[in-house]
């Protein structure tokens, strides 16, 4: 039978102190019914001594939540520790959460205090805490910076004063992986009464190994684990709790452990927490991030369709996304194209695809991300120039000294030619219409004209529409292009080659008769 690791979030006060980040009671409570949602075991609703509105909110989140065990943090005074008495005074399913600083650093530095005043404050406090509280934890802050022996004495001083979780923080995230595990080995093989404790570990990000870390210590038999959803905190941060769990899933074959997450709950979570605390998620962070399910390269699209598992070692919908995202551009292949036109309910030829896919290279070269709408537009587009006479190549203008602009337009004939329209207007548009009607020797009216952009960003597609009048017929042009001059040139071309093809079919009607 696998073991169980018991989840302990500290979002709602280690989280809270992510610079900028203030809470308040509904937030709170919000963010703690999610967790029980998620399955966390422990929560960790704030610091009750640090204001009364956490002293509140703490209480109001230990009367929301059902399941999960519900703390509040205290320095090791009994100041703090009453604080923590009376805010959950009358409820049950919660406990006390009391640290004090182990390491020589923070005693000689910060706390002027002796080894055996340390401990003897440790002492006072978890027994006076044991008569209120059935759960209590006690951490020896910046334990990664501690001497092994010193933390040995205090873990057994404290579980003999009633602790029953013992916390070893990398508060500053100084340790490694290789070190962690030491320290848990070390006090698991050393410690009187260890056995009676549930060892937990609680990793700060500060280099990077937060999650390194947090494996480490369960490998070596820490059962509880400390973070924060979406790895907020003091500084770089807690472990992301999300990234624990889906990796001890994902390797449940390695370390063989059980947890009582429901790993689909883990979007939302992500989702909400992101919102209320106003820290966005970094898009290619693991297990959350809105690249974390996305493939862009087309050999990898080109695996992802034939079987998701070539590049998923986790499946989106396991931790509550919605579906494997193909993202297309520059670096996608036809099979990703074919996927996504097939999906959007357009079944094309291998000989479409392959017209079709070279425009889309071409809108690629010039845009960051490829929308439904950019494809479709493309596709549509090519059915369009299908029945064209003539096609817009490329023009050039030149702003004159009294403002107006001179076109020189060139317009691709069925046959092959070139002709070239050359004209003066006031403006590019003006120019541009002029030099397709001197080129192509037709006199139209342009009676409408607009221009929308199509998808999104920047750089997103021109959708041109104009409406033409003709010996007293009205036409419309249409052209999508990521330059608008092109699209507005395309689009009066467009609905000139309607004009032609209608006197043509006049023409063989007349024949006919
Ligand atoms: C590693 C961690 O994340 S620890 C948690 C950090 N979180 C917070 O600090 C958020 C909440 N904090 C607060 O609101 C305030 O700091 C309070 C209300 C707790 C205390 O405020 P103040 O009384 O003004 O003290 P201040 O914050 O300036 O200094 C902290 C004091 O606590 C002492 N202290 C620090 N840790 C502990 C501890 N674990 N046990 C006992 N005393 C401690 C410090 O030595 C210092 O004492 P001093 O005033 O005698 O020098
Ligand atoms: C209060 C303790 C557990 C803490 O957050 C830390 O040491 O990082
Ligand atoms: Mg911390």
């Amino acid at each position: 039978m696998n073991e169980r690791v018991y989840f302990f979030d500290t979002t709602l006060r280690d989280g809270e102190q992510t610079p900028g980040v203030n809470l308040n009671q509904e937030e709170k409570v919000e963010i703690a019914l999610r967790l029980e949602q998620l399955g966390i075991d422990v929560i960790e609703a704030g610091f009750a001594a640090a204001s009364p509105g956490d002293a509140a909110a703490v209480r109001a989140v230990a009367n929301a939540v059902t399941k999960p065990l519900v703390v509040s943090l205290a320095r090791a005074n009994k100041g703090d520790i009453d604080a923590v008495i009376n805010a959950f005074t009358g409820i049950e399913n919660v406990g006390i959460h009391i640290f004090i600083a182990t390491s020589p650093i923070h005693r000689e530095k910060k706390l002027f205090m002796s080894k055996e005043e340390v401990i003897k404050k440790a002492v006072e406090c978890v027994s006076y805490a044991a008569q209120y509280f059935k759960h209590v934890e006690f951490s020896c802050e910046d334990a990664t910076r501690t001497e092994l022996d010193f933390l040995r004495e205090v873990a057994e001083h404290v579980i003999e004063a009633g602790a029953t979780v013992l916390n070893f923080p990398d508060t500053v995230g100084y340790t490694t992986p290789e070190e962690y595990a030491q320290l848990f080995q070390y006090i698991l093989e050393h410690t009187k009464g260890v056995e009676n404790v549930r060892l937990s570990c609680h990793c700060h990000d500060d280099l990077g190994l937060a999650a390194s870390n947090s494996i480490a210590a369960i490998k070596a038999g820490a059962l509880q684990v400390e973070g924060c959803v979406n790895g907020i905190g003091e500084r770089a941060g807690n472990v992301a709790l999300e990234e624990v769990a889906a990796l001890l899933e994902t390797r449940k074959d390695y370390y063989q452990k059980e947890t009582g997450i429901n790993l689909t709950e883990i979007a939302k979570t992500s989702k909400l927490i992101s919102r209320l605390t106003g820290v966005s998620v970094p898009p290619n962070k693991a297990v959350i991030g809105n690249n974390a399910f996305a493939h862009s390269s087309g050999i990898h699209q080109d695996g992802v369709i034939k079987d998701k598992t070539t590049y998923e070692i986790l499946k989106p919908e396991s931790v509550g996304f919605v579906e494997t995202k193909l993202v297309l551009g520059k670096l996608s292949g036809r099979n990703a194209l074919k996927k996504r036109y097939e999906e959007l309910g357009y079944s094309i030829t291998q000989e479409q695809l392959k017209e079709v896919f070279t425009k889309f290279k071409e809108l690629a070269d010039r845009k960051k991300e490829i929308f439904d709408e950019d494809i479709i537009a493309l596709l549509e587009t090519k059915t369009s120039e299908q029945t064209s006479t003539y096609t817009f190549k490329d023009l050039s203008l030149q702003v004159l000294a009294n403002k107006d602009y001179r076109a020189f337009v060139h317009i691709l004939k069925e046959d092959g030619s070139v002709i070239e329209g050359i004209a003066e207007g006031n403006g590019p548009i003006d120019a541009i219409y002029k030099g397709i009607d001197q080129g192509l020797n037709i006199k139209a009216e342009l009676i409408d004209y607009k221009i929308k952009s199509i998808s999104r960003g920047k750089d997103s597609i021109g959708e041109v529409f104009v409406k033409i009048k003709h010996e007293e017929a009205l036409y419309q042009g249409r052209a999508i292009h990521v330059d608008i001059i092109f699209a507005s040139a395309s689009a009066y071309i467009d609905a000139i080659n309607r004009v032609v093809s209608l006197q043509s079919s006049y023409a063989s009607a007349e024949i006919k008769n």
